[in-house]
């Protein structure tokens, strides 16, 4: 693995280790921000996805002033928050729960029709609150990141440096639209971590360091990124 390439890589003997040492990480990150302006919100972006449930779990009991931190996902299934898939859902049930219950929740779903109805005002609220203080990002072993899948219409502008917030995603491989944070938005956080599961994933992370972004989306967000993996 070329280690340059991130700000550090950590290596946990197992998934319950690394989602511990995980969310202290993210804990810390967040005070920091909160202590650094005792009168500003603090913005915490987590993706969805079966992987982070166990950091949320650990996360959710962090003793941080909560009240102060809004959480926004990376992505967005366009689904119901009833929906199995959705990741409000997931978010809302492992990590707005315990003391992080008194987090603000961002959505990036809507009761619309389609997702290009609401962008301009799912927008509106995130903007506002940007730039992300703590990133946590997931990667498909097709090396997507959030909802930046590759080749999909219209990552060009997804990955260009004058993006916007959010776009709205229709990913043949994928039953339903999305909504997802754009590159730009992901690397203007203040601290990016990448969580790696599997050995299925870490080779995909390996071939998306010889790859180009437009073929490995993750590449788009690597530059400064933790990454979190087992051994
Ligand atoms: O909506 C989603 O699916 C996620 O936000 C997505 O970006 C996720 O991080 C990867 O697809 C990995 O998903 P797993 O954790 O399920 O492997």
């Amino acid at each position: 693995m070329e280690g340059d390439r991130f700000m550090k890589l950590e290596t946990y003997p197992d998934e319950e280790m690394l989602a511990i040492d995980l969310a202290n990480t993210i804990a810390g990150e967040l005070n920091s921000a909160l202590m650094q302006d005792e009168s500003a919100r603090v913005l915490l972006a987590v993706p969805g996805g079966t992987s982070p449930g166990p950091v949320f779990d650990d996360l959710c009991a962090a003793d941080l002033e909560w009240e102060r931190i809004d959480v926004v996902l990376t992505d967005e299934r366009w689904v119901p928050e009833d929906d199995p898939c959705s990741n409000t859902r997931l978010v809302k049930e492992r990590l707005l729960t315990a003391r992080a219950a008194a987090a603000r929740f961002l959505p990036l779903y809507t009761a619309a029709h389609e997702p290009e109805e609401v962008l301009a005002e799912l927008e509106s609220m995130i903007g506002p609150e940007l730039p992300i203080a703590v990133a946590l990002m997931g990667m498909g072993p097709d090396m997507h990141v959030a909802s930046l899948f590759p080749g999909m219409e219209g990552l060009e502008q997804a990955l260009a440096p004058d993006a916007p917030i959010l776009m709205a995603v229709r990913e043949p491989s994928r039953q339903e639209a999305r909504v997802t944070l754009t590159a730009r938005v992901l690397n203007g956080a203040l601290s990016k971590h990448l969580l790696i599961s599997g050995d299925e994933k870490r080779a995909a992370l390996e071939r998306a360091l010889k790859l180009p972004p437009e073929e490995a989306p993750v590449q788009a967000v690597l530059g400064g990124t933790t990454v979190h993996w087992t051994e």
